[in-house]
């Protein structure tokens, strides 16, 4: 299935009832599986969880730990980029090139990478005197 068919499939599912704003998170894994996320609110708000956060959770749960390309569709009149967490997220777990496509509803892409969302981010190498 193509990253955006998947993302914007999994937002309808989005359960947004504080901010009815609904995501839809895709990505690829290196082993060409897609897997997707939405984000999943709650009434003590901190508790809420981002739809990038769901599809990486889904991704590691499956067993894989490498993604490939991301999608993120919301409905928003801009493409909405992703939160300080999901950027470390997908750091984490993806390479510094990879491809990160923000959309609108409208079909309106905006592409990035994740090295562009997070400069100078936080790694392993960064403990190697630890
Ligand atoms: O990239 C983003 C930005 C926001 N949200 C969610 C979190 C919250 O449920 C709602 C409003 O911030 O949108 C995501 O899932 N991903
Ligand atoms: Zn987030």
């Amino acid at each position: 299935m193509a990253l955006k068919d998947a993302a914007l499939s999994v937002r309808e599912n989005a359960y947004a009832p504080y901010s009815n704003f609904k995501v839809g998170a895709a990505i690829r894994s290196s082993t060409g599986v897609v897997y997707s996320g939405c984000n999943v609110e709650n009434v003590a708000y901190p508790e809420g969880t981002c739809a990038e956060a769901g599809a990486i959770a889904a991704m590691v749960a499956a067993g894989e730990k490498e993604l490939t390309e991301v999608y993120v569709v919301a409905s928003s009149p801009q493409p909405v980029p992703p939160c300080g967490g999901c950027r470390q997220k997908l750091a984490e777990f993806g390479k510094r090139e990879v491809k990160v496509i923000l959309a609108t509803m409208d079909g309106a892409e905006f592409e990035t990478t994740i090295g562009q969302l997070l400069p100078g981010a936080f790694g392993a190498s960064h403990m190697e005197d630890v």
